[in-house]
């Protein structure tokens, strides 16, 4: 099969004129970054191959490694823009410093374990002109906006012959990826030369000025928008060729085990967006006990009914069930091959997706409303009685092989970090696909009491991601509590890939179950992941937190949820429809947190405001009520790019597609089209589906087309155009 597979990528390659042995180590790449799932490579006619390959060799002939084709006669490429900043991944995972001791302050980048991404060399930047001034000068900026951002016209203009949102490198269809073009006739073109305002009079407006209240406020500079003195397109202020027209060319990040070789299997971790930062945190595979949390592990505690001491070799190969089995109703929670029998799963399942009542414990006295320590002691809000797992341990006969124990073997699946696209930060996903009932993960992190969680939480409270969670499952069954007795884990700065897992309000497919290993008490115990069904090579992995979005106090952080379900119980974020959308205004913003340097000293591309430096955030305001926002989705090429909004209408997502363009003034002018896609939230982040949701996109027609215009870090909407 994977013989096979090769065989058909060189057919490609040779096609294009490509060596094989330059192109064979590309491949093998590519399989190590998509953990061997040849369908991702082979996508649109190998596409992410060709790709790879010459932006590697672009990239070497920049560094001056490379003189020129063998052949001498430059190959021709496919037609791509999106791609073309990007390097081939670059294996990057040499630290090897020693794991630092538990910690109470979060590790700062000298002392964490992951190495950074290399910062794309000078060589990486490349100059590209834009036409002469005189193709465009006379016509008008909307009509070309729309000519470009038109989800439903076919192009014309050679700069423009991808509808906005078609994805332009490895999502191009069929037909397009033929469409060779010699990689040196490509160039980015600007839409018009003149500043918006002058061209069209409903763009003389004054900016829009909304009073922003969010979480992450933007930053709030009203400024007035202005017309500047037309300059040359491409010339500074200072005389210097106009920054925008630099490409920055981005490095995939890409670490090969995160887990620094502490897991039997390596965890990956791949930013295909190229953008953010590698987390930093101490990666450890098992959990840790911080300051005074009191676990009391002893073999005296584990009596001769609760173990089975005269077991040998496999617990589940016996007739009869032994001792350890009694806590699962005196059958074993697992099959022979490992996984959870389906009976115990879907119980587990029901009791966490439909709770009944008699579900629920309220503690007399609640230490997490005990930690809080203020005035507004309010009452227990009640703790999820769970169904335990309890696995063959320590003071057992049975072996290390015995199929009653699994979660205390560890990970066995491979698994990869990835930067989600729905704005949710870093998730994770199995490379190969998961039967039903999997042992996945374990959540590991410190094993800290209740009262230094809330402590902690105090201290972090800006922090946008939290990595909590309670080990509330038993809190019911004893009168009180003790604080050093009220336990939970926090993967903030030492944890294992479970700290990535993403939140998931409905359906998720993974649950969290309880598991005993090596201690009766319940105050501590593993907690582990299942997957509730099957789930495909590369689908993310979520698993419901159980958070109330409504109560402040919670341990785990609120966050805006952007889980996609249907069921999503996150109330604050209001849903859209078409219909508000396109009476919205809608402002682009760069996030507070990630600030720009302005006026920028390097670039105004595209690729550049997405860069590490910032975020970019559409936020639709209705009135000055803010209804919505969302992350930057998907960029394509230096100029086009998308978010995506939960609609009102279940499984839909509405599409806000932007594009850039030039105009003389030193800033850079955006375009906006709005349009829905068809395909499921879940399947959005997945690379096939982004070409079918804009090709979609692009069969209907789009409601509304924005002009904005950037003013210092913020861009303002200038014209609803009808
Ligand atoms: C345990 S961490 C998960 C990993 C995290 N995404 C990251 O980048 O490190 C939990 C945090 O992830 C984010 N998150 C998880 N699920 C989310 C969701 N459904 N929608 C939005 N953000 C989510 C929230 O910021 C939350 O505090």
């Amino acid at each position: 099969m994977a013989h096979n597979h090769m065989n058909e990528a060189l057919t490609v390659t040779r096609g294009l004129g490509i060596p094989d042995q330059e192109v064979i180590p590309v491949y093998k790449n590519l399989l190590k970054v998509y953990g061997d799932n040849l369908e991702f490579i082979a996508e649109e006619n190998y596409r992410a191959l060709v790709d790879a390959y010459f932006e590697q060799k672009d990239d070497s002939k920049q560094e001056g490694e490379v003189k020129g084709m063998k052949s001498g006669k430059e190959p021709e490429r496919f037609l791509s823009v999106g791609k073309e900043e990007r390097v081939f991944p670059k294996l990057d995972h040499t630290s090897k410093k020693p794991i630092s001791k538990e910690s109470k302050t979060p590790l700062t980048s000298s002392g964490s374990q992951l190495s950074k991404p290399s910062k794309p060399s000078e060589s990486k930047y490349r100059l590209v002109h834009p036409p002469p001034r005189s193709n465009v000068e006379n016509s008008n900026f909307i009509e070309q906006v729309k000519n470009k951002i038109s989800l439903n016209t076919p192009p014309t203009a050679k700069p423009f012959d991808r509808p906005l949102g078609e994805p332009s490198s490895s999502h191009v269809s069929r037909e397009k990826k033929l469409l060779l073009k010699p990689r040196k006739e490509k160039h980015y073109s600007p839409l018009s030369p003149r500043p918006i305002s002058t061209i069209h009079p409903e763009l003389r407006k004054p900016p829009v000025k909304v009073g922003v209240k969010m979480d992450n406020p933007p930053l709030e500079v009203g400024v007035k928008m202005d017309n500047p003195p037309l300059k040359k397109a491409n010339t500074c202020e200072n005389g210097d060729t106009h920054p925008f027209f630099k490409v920055q060319k981005k490095p995939y990040n890409f670490l090969e085990d995160i887990s620094k070789g502490t897991e039997k299997v390596g965890i990956s971790l791949l930013d295909e967006i190229g953008n953010e930062r590698i987390p930093k945190f101490n990666y450890i595979p098992q959990s840790i006990i911080y300051q005074n949390a009191n676990i009391n592990i002893s073999l005296a505690r584990i009596v001769d009914e609760d173990c089975c001491s005269s077991c040998s070799g496999d617990c589940l190969s016996s007739s009869l069930p032994c001792a350890c089995a009694c806590e699962t109703g005196g059958e074993f929670a697992y099959t022979p091959q490992g996984l959870l029998k389906e009976k115990f799963l879907k119980a587990c399942i029901d009791m966490k997706e439909q709770p009944e009542d008699h579900h629920f414990v309220y503690c007399t006295d609640c230490p997490i409303e005990r930690s809080r320590n203020d005035d507004k002691f309010e009452k227990c809000k009640g703790h999820l009685v769970r169904k335990f797992i309890k696995e063959c341990w320590r003071k057992c006969g049975c072996d290390m092989k015995c199929g009653n124990r699994v979660v205390q073997r560890g990970i066995s699946r491979r698994l990869q970090v990835f930067f989600t696209s729905e704005g949710k930060g870093w998730g994770v996903r199995p490379l190969d696909p998961l039967p039903e009932g999997a042992f996945v993960c374990e959540y590991i992190g410190e094993v800290l009491t209740n009262m230094e969680l809330y402590n902690r939480n105090k201290k972090s409270s800006k922090d946008r991601h939290t990595y909590p969670v309670t080990l509330d499952a038993d809190w019911g069954s004893e009168g009180f509590l003790k604080d050093e007795e009220a336990l939970c884990l926090d993967g903030t700065y030492h944890g294992n890939v479970s700290r990535f897992i993403n939140h998931r309000c409905s359906d998720p497919n993974l649950v969290d179950i309880p598991v005993e290993v090596e201690t009766p008490d319940r105050h501590f115990y593993h907690l582990a992941f299942f997957t509730t069904r099957k789930v495909a090579a590369l689908e993310e992995l979520t698993w419901d937190y159980g958070i109330d979005f409504n109560d402040k106090y919670h341990p785990i952080k609120a966050f805006r949820c952007s889980c996609g379900s249907p069921n999503c119980r996150d109330k604050t974020r209001k849903r859209l429809d078409f219909e508000t959308l396109s009476k919205a205004v809608v402002l682009l913003s760069l996030s507070k947190t990630r600030r720009v340097v302005f006026p920028p000293t390097t670039s105004w591309s595209l690729p550049s405001l997405v860069s590490s430096s910032a975020a970019l955030r559409c936020l639709v305001y209705l009135g000055n009520e803010l209804m919505d926002w969302a992350c930057l989705d998907r960029v394509w090429g230096s100029d086009q790019f998308a978010f995506f909004f939960q609609s009102s209408s279940s499984r839909k997502r509405l599409l806000v597609c932007s594009t850039l363009a030039i105009s003389s003034s030193p800033w850079p002018t955006f375009a906006l089209a709005i349009g829905s896609s068809p395909a499921s939230p879940s399947s959005v982040g997945n690379k096939s589906n982004v070409y079918n949701i804009s090709k979609e996109s692009r069969d209907r027609k789009p409601l509304t087309s924005i002009g904005f215009k950037i003013s210092y870090n913020k861009l303002f909407v200038v014209s609803d155009q009808p």
